[in-house]
C-alpha cells in the first residue's frame, strides 16, 4: 500500500527557526573548530571524499585519469584513500574497467541530475542502468519544483521508485538546500527523503548559486539523528558543492561531530562531495607534518 507522506510528516515537529540554527552553528564552530583542526581529522576528512567530476566536457579519458590517480595514490603520511569517485552515468563503465584501488567505490549521479526535471520512468531507468554498469552509489536530486509547489507525495514516490531501481546500490538523495531557502523546508525535505528510503541525504549538486552551507548541514544532521531515534535506521550525510578548503571541511566536520556523533564519522556514514578539496587537504597535512609550505597537486 502506498505510504502517505503527509500523514508521516504530521508525526514530526517541523518547526525550526533559521535564526536559532545560525546561532547554534556559530556556537559549535567557535567552540570546536580549533581543537578539531588536527592532522588526524584532516586525514579522516580525506577518506570521506567522493572525488567528483561533473562537467559536460568530461570524457572517458578524464574518468580514466581520475581512476589512475586514485589507483596510484601514494603518500608519506600513512593516508587512507578517498571513499569514491563520482561521475556522470556515461563515465561509469570507464571507472568499472579502470578503478582498482581497494575499497574505493564508484558513485554516479543519475535521475536526470542536476535538474531532476523529467519523467520518473526516465529517472529510474538511469539509476538502474548506472547500477548495471557498475555504480555502487547513486546520487539523485529531489524534484525541487514539485517540492516547492507542495506536491510532497510526488517527491516522496519518485524517491521510492528510484530507490527500488537502485537495487543493492546505495541511494544518496540531494535536497538542493540552496533552492529550498528556509530551515523548515530543509528539515521537511530531509525527513521526506529518509522516509522514502534514502541511504544518505546530500546537500547540493554544486550547480546552483548557493551550495552546501553549515546551516543546512546543521538542520540535516539534526534530522538524521531524530529519524534514527524514531525509525532505528542510520542514514548517512554528504555535504557537497563549494567545499574546497581544509577549513571548510573541518567546519562541516564540527557540525557532524556535534549532531551525529562518532558512529557517523567514517566513510560508511559520512562523505564529502568535492571536486577540489583533496589537494587542499594534502597540502595542509604536508604543512602540519613537515613544516614545509608546498602546494600538493595530486588530483
Ligand atoms: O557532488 C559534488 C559536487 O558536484 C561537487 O561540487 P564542487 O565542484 O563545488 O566541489
Amino acid at each position: 500500500m502506498e505510504r502517505d507522506i503527509l500523514e508521516i510528516l504530521k508525526s514530526y515537529d517541523l518547526k525550526i527557526s533559521d535564526a536559532e540554527v545560525k546561532a547554534n552553528v556559530k556556537t559549535i564552530v567557535d567552540r570546536d573548530y580549533k581543537s578539531l583542526y588536527t592532522v588526524e581529522n584532516l586525514k579522516k576528512n580525506f577518506s570521506l571524499i567522493d572525488l567528483t567530476t561533473l562537467n559536460s566536457t568530461d570524457t572517458h579519458a578524464k574518468a580514466k585519469s581520475f581512476a589512475d590517480n586514485v589507483n596510484n595514490f601514494q603518500n608519506d603520511f600513512d593516508m587512507p584513500n578517498v571513499a569514491a569517485i563520482c561521475v556522470y552515468p556515461y563515465q561509469v563503465p570507464t571507472l568499472n574497467e579502470n578503478l582498482k584501488a581497494e575499497g574505493v567505490r564508484i558513485a554516479s549521479v543519475a535521475g536526470v541530475f542536476p535538474s531532476s526535471q523529467s519523467y520518473v520512468e526516465v529517472k529510474a531507468l538511469e539509476c538502474k542502468m548506472a547500477v548495471e554498469k557498475g555504480a555502487n552509489d547513486i546520487d539523485i536530486v529531489i524534484s525541487i519544483g514539485a517540492f516547492l509547489e507542495g506536491h510532497y507525495q510526488t517527491v516522496f514516490d519518485e524517491i521510492a521508485i528510484q530507490k527500488e531501481a537502485c537495487g543493492d546500490a546505495h541511494l544518496k538523495v540531494i535536497l538542493e538546500t540552496g533552492e529550498l531557502k528556509t530551515a523548515e523546508n530543509i528539515r521537511k525535505a530531509s525527513i521526506l527523503a529518509m522516509e522514502a528510503g534514502a541511504d544518505f541525504i546530500k546537500t547540493s549538486t554544486g550547480k546552483v548559486p548557493v551550495n552546501a552551507t553549515l546551516e543546512a548541514a546543521y538542520i540535516m544532521t539534526q534530522a538524521i539523528t531524530e529519524y534514527y531515534e524514531k525509525a532505528g535506521r542510520m542514514v548517512g550525510f554528504k555535504p557537497a558543492g563549494g567545499i574546497s578548503t581544509a577549513k571548510d571541511a573541518i567546519e562541516f566536520y564540527a557540525i557532524s561531530k556535534n549532531n551525529l556523533g562518532e558512529a557517523w564519522l567514517n566513510n560508511k556514514w559520512s562523505r564529502i562531495g568535492a571536486s577540489s578539496l583533496a589537494n587542499s587537504l594534502l597540502t595542509e597535512i604536508h604543512k602540519l607534518e613537515t613544516g614545509e609550505e608546498k602546494e600538493i597537486k595530486y588530483f
